[in-house]
């Protein structure tokens, strides 16, 4: 076994968001690399009508944990669910629960945020910053602590172009931000909101900075540490290739341009694409609760979990490798055929937007109207176009972020444990593994988010042939009905006509002619 591994072994753990994409990752693989941990304690709230224990058997019988289930059969007695909600200022954990967590738990790991872009701040700072005071608190009384981990995010401080593994200080000290939230109402809080997040482009990064700077004024003795991934994408290797359940970050334009509704971004070409697979993320944090732990650095240390620096990949090729994946894994049922332009500028965006965004989609409603049913694809065209315009941000810059804390912690690593943690696709030396990963993104995409059969490519390949003669029939038809309508009232366009007209009729005459010689 792995020394990190083996550190795992017997050791209670806390994990916030666990019911989360990374959360889940965590669990799955410190259940399978370490089946020998005592328990895995899990902050979880009802929801969607579910109780905690559905909530936690719907996502041990998820094809994520198929093959925990054959490591470790006695998972579901090693999860102990606590009931809690990090939005409640006491975080409404029960008094013996809390009791058990306060003298049963080693290493925590807070996962739990909102990462939704348009919270309102109130939610932001109660969820982002509030419950990390909290739950710093609460660490602070845990009799057996080793390690406190805190996963903040690449972005937290993407107002700077280059990022060091340090804590960058805010304008408003967080203790401020948090007493302001307990007294001024929503309105006041929208009016501010603009002016505290400052050069940010949403709430999510400047709470998850002050979440940030929260953990370096309140941590005190704790051996804490931080790490922040950048976009973080569908798994590389573990437990399968290609492994994603949820629709934020890249993956919703995956599925949006897949199915053909997304036909133009507005990117920066040459930016640098910093996407990291899940599982490489999680290898990161279960090795750096093992160094925090064992080695108790001095300070806190913050570890940046990124691909740009070492692999580099284009928001430019990336965009084609998930095209060149679509032609191999098509979606079913697509709107239209895949393929997306990059606009650069206000005037191309809007164009592009109103022929191959609104157009299409008036056009399609029309039809429905027609045929009796309900329109709808203007309202899903808005509501994409509103997505991209808070995901745009982070298309059309490109950040250097430095990874000295995660060179110097994977040097410290064991061969068998580097063997396992240095996943290739963050390593200079393999940036032709994007390809393969990007097709892999596609495959996972289609089985675990959209649940389409496999089976059923070949039709999905007719669909779009079929598509494509409709597309070029219409192009076209377009064609001759805008020159005939110009002809007919200009006579520039009737003289470039018969122009065109006597020159393809002398080529043919001379073609005929040249031919019939040869013979
Ligand atoms: C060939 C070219 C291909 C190129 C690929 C290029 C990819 C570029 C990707 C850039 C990603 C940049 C991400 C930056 C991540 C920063 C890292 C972090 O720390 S942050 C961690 C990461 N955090 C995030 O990524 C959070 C981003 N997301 C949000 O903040 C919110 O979802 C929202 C505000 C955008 C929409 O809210 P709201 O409308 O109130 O409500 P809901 O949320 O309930 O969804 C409603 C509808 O929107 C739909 N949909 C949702 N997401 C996407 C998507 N990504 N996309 C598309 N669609 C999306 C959804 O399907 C639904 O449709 P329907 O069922 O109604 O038909
Ligand atoms: N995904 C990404 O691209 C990136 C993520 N990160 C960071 O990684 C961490 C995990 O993100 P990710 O897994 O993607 O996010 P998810 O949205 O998938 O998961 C969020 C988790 O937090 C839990 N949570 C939210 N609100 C509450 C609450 N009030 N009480 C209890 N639990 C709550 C959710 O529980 P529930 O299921 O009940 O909603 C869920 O388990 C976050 O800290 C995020 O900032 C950083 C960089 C990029």
């Amino acid at each position: 076994m792995s020394m990190v591994a083996a550190f795992y072994s017997n050791k209670s753990i806390l994990i916030t968001g666990a019911t989360g994409f990374l959360g889940k990752v965590l669990m799955e693989k410190l259940f399978r690399t370490s089946p020998q941990l005592k328990v895995i304690y899990i902050l979880i709230r009802p929801k969607a009508g579910q109780t905690l224990q559905e909530r936690v058997f719907q996502i041990l019988n998820s094809k994520l944990f198929e093959k925990v289930k054959e490591i470790c059969p006695n998972v579901h007695e090693k999860i102990r669910p606590i009931s809690a909600d990090l939005n409640q200022s006491d975080l409404a954990i029960s008094k013996e629960d809390m009791q058990e967590l306060l003298s049963g738990t080693n290493i925590v790991f807070h996962c739990a945020a909102t990462v939704r872009f348009d919270a309102h701040l109130r939610e932001a700072v109660q969820l982002n910053v509030i419950a990390t005071q909290k739950l710093l608190l609460m660490a602070s009384q845990m009799s057996k602590l080793e390690a406190f981990i805190h996963i903040s995010t690449a972005f937290s401080n993407c107002n700077l172009k280059r990022i060091d593994e340090v804590i960058y200080p805010c304008p408003v000290e967080p203790r401020k931000i948090i007493d302001s939230m307990e007294w001024l109402d929503d309105a006041i809080i929208d009016e501010i909101t603009p002016k505290l997040i400052g050069d940010r482009p949403n709430t999510y990064t400047y709470t998850k900075a002050l979440g940030e700077m929260v953990i370096h004024q309140e941590s005190g003795n704790l051996n804490v540490a931080i790490i922040r991934p950048s976009i973080v994408g569908a798994s590389w290797q573990e437990p399968f290739p290609g492994w994603i359940d949820n629709i934020n970050g890249p993956s919703g334009l995956i599925i949006a341009s897949g199915k053909g509704f997304l036909r133009s971004l507005r990117a920066t070409p040459m930016a640098i694409a910093d996407v990291i697979p899940v599982d490489t993320v999680v290898n990161l944090t279960i090795a750096v609760g093992w160094y925090t732990a064992v080695h108790r650095p001095k300070s806190t240390l913050i570890y940046h979990s990124t691909s740009g620096n070492l692999n580099p990949c284009l928001w430019h090729d990336m965009g084609l490798k998930v095209l060149a994946a679509f032609e191999k894994i098509p979606f079913e049922r697509a709107f239209r055929r895949p393929y997306v332009d990059f606009t650069t500028n206000n005037f191309t965006t809007q164009y592009w937007n109103a022929v191959s965004h609104w157009a299409p989609a008036i056009i399609y409603d029309f039809y429905l109207r027609l045929t009796g049913r309900k329109p709808r694809m203007l309202k899903l065209m808005n509501r994409l176009l509103r997505t991209i315009s808070m995901l745009e941000y982070f298309i059309n810059h490109s950040w250097e972020w430095s990874t000295n804390n995660t060179e110097m912690l994977l040097s410290e690593l064991s061969p068998e444990d580097q063997r396992v943690i240095l996943l290739p696709l963050c390593r200079p030396s393999h940036a032709n593994h994007w390809l393969e990963y990007i097709e892999n993104y596609v495959l996972g995409i289609k089985k675990y988010l959209l649940k389409e059969d496999l089976a059923g490519i070949p039709k999905a390949k007719e669909h779009l042939r079929r598509l494509r003669n409709i597309h070029y029939l219409f192009n076209t038809a377009l064609f001759l009905i805008v020159w005939r309508l110009l002809i007919a009232r200009s006579q520039t366009a009737r003289n470039v006509w018969f122009l065109i007209m006597s020159f393809c009729y002398k080529f043919l005459s001379y073609f005929r002619a040249s031919s019939a010689l040869k013979v």
